[in-house]
């Protein structure tokens, strides 16, 4: 038996970020190396993407527990892994999707499926005494490490705000810092402004699910000159040191008659008048980039979007689904100039490698994504460095379960041979 034989597979529940059930999965090796992970979760989710399995029993955790999916990794994972290579990520991920059987996961449930994947390559790395980025990196075959650009939460609406605001995140997007540390450093100089800023506002300094300030701005717009508002309290000047990013996370815009609902103000478009207004906030504020203008089956209308906003970026969450053939569907179409990775969208590590190779190859960029509840596990940022994601989209920097992440990008930031992407991947033609 080689040392980094599987010898056990063990989940267990744990909680996240929103107090909600969780799976976290040790992987154990015949050479002594263990490997855990956990697995976060959205609210703004689409209809596409890999399946959490809970329990939908009212008594366990109000119908969020795990413990089927706790189940499936004691019965069927943990009896087919033992006895294999952790070294084949590739043939193991396979061997899961396999037993599943479903091509969403919904068998085993994803949150057992991925946590168990990631818990092998973390054992993967630490029997080969290699870090994680590194590791992921060789499986990725993405090229050198770098470390990617943050888009950082600042105000919240949408379904992790209590619907306060109709745009569900404005972030800010560090353009001139030239390396890491400073970008951090910049987007913590916005974040202090911005909570000046909402309090002279008159909003009370709310926190949302992800950290984010939640100043239940009546319309977009006002809080987009909040923004631009706080970019320049903090110094710095809008556009040039720091740009602005939103998901509009349109898919949970929908109303029963399929428009779009901008509810705070009393407004609902169809597809051309969410392009219209999507593209009038671009026109007015230095936005870089905006993500699900549009729903996620939305495709006939996703292409003239992306025309309208080509020159920044557009990204593609609940559209992809982070899965490659919605991805190849939308390279197809022109849909999108960039794609949001989530490792829970997809549900195994290989499976999310291929989306980033698929996105790549298209010419199209990417964003390593955290969920609205999450974990303190900081794979993400291993990820997001390793296989060359380009930028990363973690939440506040005000949450610890955010700032795991942040914090072990300036770990990594140390490295030797570690560079920085700055905004170098920011899809689009700027300029004029
Ligand atoms: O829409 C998103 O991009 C994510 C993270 O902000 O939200 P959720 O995890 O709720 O899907
Ligand atoms: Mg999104």
């Amino acid at each position: 038996m080689a040392k980094t034989t599987i010898t056990a597979v063990k989940a267990r529940q744990i909680l996240d970020s929103r107090g909600r059930p969780t799976v976290e999965a040790d992987v154990m090796l015949e050479g002594g190396a263990m490997g855990r992970a956990s697995v976060p979760s959205g609210a703004s989710t689409s209809r596409s993407e890999a399946h959490e399995l809970r329990d939908g029993d009212a008594a366990s955790y109000f119908g969020r527990g795990v413990s089927r999916a706790m189940a499936n990794v004691a019965e069927e994972i943990a009896p087919l892994l033992r006895g294999r290579d952790a070294d084949d990520q590739a043939g193991i991920d396979g061997a899961l999707q396999a037993l599943d059987g479903t091509p969403r996961l919904e068998r085993l449930g994803a949150n057992a499926v991925l946590a168990v994947s990631l818990a092998i390559c973390r054992a993967a790395a630490e029997a080969g005494r290699e870090p994680l980025y590194r590791r992921l990196g060789a499986l990725a075959g993405a090229g050198d490490p770098m470390l990617p650009l943050p888009m950082v939460n600042i105000l919240s609406g949408g379904l992790h705000a209590g619907r306060g605001m109709d745009v569900q995140d404005f972030l800010a997007v560090p353009l001139s810092a030239a390396d890491y540390p400073t970008a951090l450093h910049d987007i913590i100089r916005v974040r202090a402004a911005a909570e000046d800023v909402v309090d002279r506002y008159g909003a009370p300094v709310l926190l949302a699910d992800e950290g984010g300030l939640s100043p239940g701005c009546p319309s977009a717009e006002i809080a987009l000159g909040l923004m631009v508002e706080a970019i320049e309290r903090a110094g710095l000047t809008p556009g040039r040191d720091i740009g602005i990013a939103i998901d509009v996370a349109a898919t949970s815009l929908l109303g029963a008659d399929g428009s779009y609902a901008l509810s705070r103000e009393g407004r609902s478009l169809d597809s051309a008048g969410m392009i219209e207004t999507v593209a009038g906030w671009v026109g007015r504020f230095p936005i870089v980039s905006v993500e699900d203008g549009l729903h996620d089956e939305d495709w006939s209308h996703w292409p003239e979007l992306t025309r309208r906003l080509s020159r920044i970026q557009v990204v593609g969450d609940d559209l992809f689904s982070t899965n490659p053939e919605r991805i190849r569907r939308g390279m197809d179409l022109g849909a999108a100039n960039s794609v949001l990775i989530k490792l829970n969208q997809n549900g195994t590590l290989t499976g999310t490698l291929d989306a980033l190779a698929t996105a790549r190859a298209g010419g199209y960029s990417t964003v390593v994504s955290a969920r609205s509840g999450e974990t303190g596990d900081s794979f993400m940022s291993d990820l997001a460095v390793g296989a060359v994601g380009g930028q990363i989209k973690i939440g506040s920097v005000r949450n610890t379960e955010r700032l795991e992440k942040y914090n072990q990008l300036l770990r990594i930031a140390e490295e030797p041979g570690v560079s920085y992407a700055g905004a170098r991947f920011l899809a689009g033609r700027r300029g004029p």
